[in-house]
């Protein structure tokens, strides 16, 4: 099923991600967005964020007249055969999923939308929101579809194009086909179910990732007091197909724009309930700890006994992960903020940000290269796993410190080659090697 009259509401990470995709898969899709500047961007094929392949599908979109942007989704959708929501579903009061866009989406399109048309969730929606979007829809000739979405951030593109598997829920048996059969030329398996199952599905998935990376934070920190390595420990669990080797890197704690305001989300889902779900709520204050410890481990590192007051320290790295200009929820930020309320000077370097980004200057000085972040630092804290801080001249680097220090949370760089330049590297879940020599020769 070809040349479909797509729209797509929200051009965020999700939704310009959609929009050009099932515009190289040949649909016609036309996207919009309130923000109207970024519309404008758009139209002219500018892409406002940072995403492997984004921008050339949305210029080879335009060029082919199979992609558009508009600012006004009323008029978007009176004449789309499918109608995407991508709009956000931030963290609300109280943890709950906030769904104000998604809503106010609603009412602004229901009575534009033509008859037989398919309206679908794309975006995070807790179980229920399908049917409060057909309450508010009120029309039983517009089918409500729940597809989620499971790209990651860095690899949309990649991702959207090779799904592990697509999800598609409604009530509308038919519906559902049509919505799933955009997807055809994926090849990907498809789940076809009832619309709370899909919404389901999504948070289900998410807090299990999350659950997995406290989990693995967790036993970092086991391995770090009984001598073990996670990094052996996490590829000897890997190899097990029923764990499987991705998502078991420890880190500062996981973040980002989803899995924080997920888990919070389910937690609220399940209270209204009245299920305890105690596993999801250690899940978050794991990670919330993880955040600290990593804290506690620079100043143990860096500090003047313990105390980071007046410490000048580099920081690699301020994205949620590497590939992504995105500072939402970030615990590299996370962290990078506790270390000035400790009273740390921070000067820091990312690659995928220009360093003028909203809120930033308050908490870092922001600078263009590596090697200025290192330049009379006490130490060095890497936050983001960006593949280039691992090709650095390090001996270059260790030479403009003052005490060539390395925290590295990500476990990304080689401790033996910074050792053999002279750092002192602390990793995550790893002891140091000269504490392990230390203990056999006792
Ligand atoms: N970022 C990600 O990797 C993933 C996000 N999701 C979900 O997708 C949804 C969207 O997330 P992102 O794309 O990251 O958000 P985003 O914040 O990057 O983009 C949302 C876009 O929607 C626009 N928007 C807001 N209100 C609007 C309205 N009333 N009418 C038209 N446009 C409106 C905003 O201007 C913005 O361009 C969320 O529910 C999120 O949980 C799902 C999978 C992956
Ligand atoms: O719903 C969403 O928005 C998306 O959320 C995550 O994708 P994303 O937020 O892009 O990021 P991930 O790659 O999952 O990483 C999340 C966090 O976990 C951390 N992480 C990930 C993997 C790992 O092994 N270790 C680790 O610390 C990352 O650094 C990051 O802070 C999910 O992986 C996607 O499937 C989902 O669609």
């Amino acid at each position: 099923m070809f040349a479909r009259r797509i729209v797509v509401v929200g051009t965020g990470y999700v939704g310009l991600t959609t929009g050009a995709c099932l515009a190289s898969l040949g649909h016609r899709v036309l996207c919009s967005d309130v923000d109207t500047t970024k519309v404008a961007a758009l139209a002219r094929g500018d892409v406002h964020i940072l995403e492997d392949g984004l921008h050339d599908l949305v210029q080879e979109g335009i060029a082919a007249g199979r992609l558009g942007f508009t600012g006004d989704s009323a008029d978007a959708v009176a004449d789309a055969d499918v109608v995407f929501l991508c709009v956000p579903t931030p963290m609300g009061s109280g943890g709950a999923a906030d769904l104000a866009a998604v809503e106010s989406v609603t009412r602004e399109v229901r009575d534009r939308l033509p008859h037989g048309c398919v309206l679908v969730t794309k975006s995070t929606v807790p179980v229920g929101t399908a049917a409060r979007v057909a309450g508010l829809v009120r029309r039983p000739d517009v089918a409500i579809v729940s597809n989620p979405e499971f790209l990651r951030e860095g690899s949309a593109v990649h991702d959207f194009l090779n799904p592990d598997r697509i999800v598609v829920g409604s009530d509308s048996q038919n519906a559902a086909e049509r919505v799933a059969a955009l997807y055809s030329r994926l090849g990907a398996p498809t789940i076809l179910t009832d619309a709370a199952s899909a919404e389901m599905v999504k948070y289900a998935a998410n807090c299990f990732l999350a659950t997995k990376l406290s989990y693995v934070n967790a036993i970092a920190e086991l391995c770090e007091r009984l001598g073990a390595d996670i990094t052996d420990v996490t590829e000897g669990m890997g190899y097990d197909r029923r764990i499987g080797q991705s998502f078991l890197q420890p880190g500062p704690g996981w973040g980002g724009s989803c899995l924080p305001k997920d888990t919070h989300a389910l937690m609220q889902v399940a209270e209204a309930v009245a299920f305890d779900f105690p596993l999801l709520g250690a899940t978050i204050s794991s990670n919330t700890r993880q955040r600290e410890r990593m804290v506690v481990k620079v100043a143990d590192a860096c500090g003047r006994n313990g105390s980071l007051a007046g410490v000048r320290l580099g920081v690699l790295g301020l994205a949620f992960k590497a590939g992504t200009d995105d500072l939402r929820d970030s615990p590299a930020l996370a962290v990078t903020r506790m270390l000035a309320e400790r009273g740390a000077e921070l000067t820091a370097y990312d690659p995928g940000l220009r360093g003028d980004e909203p809120g930033l200057a308050d908490v870092v000085t922001v600078v263009d290269d590596p090697y200025q972040a290192a330049k009379g630092a006490a130490g060095l804290v890497l936050l983001t796993e960006w593949p280039e801080f691992r090709t650095l001249d390090w001996a270059a680097m260790a030479s403009t410190m003052n005490g060539p220090v390395v925290v590295d949370t990500r476990n990304h760089l080689d401790p033996d080659a910074l050792r053999r330049v002279g750092v002192s590297w602390h990793g995550v879940g790893r002891t140091p090697q000269e504490a392990l020599c230390s203990a056999a020769a006792a």
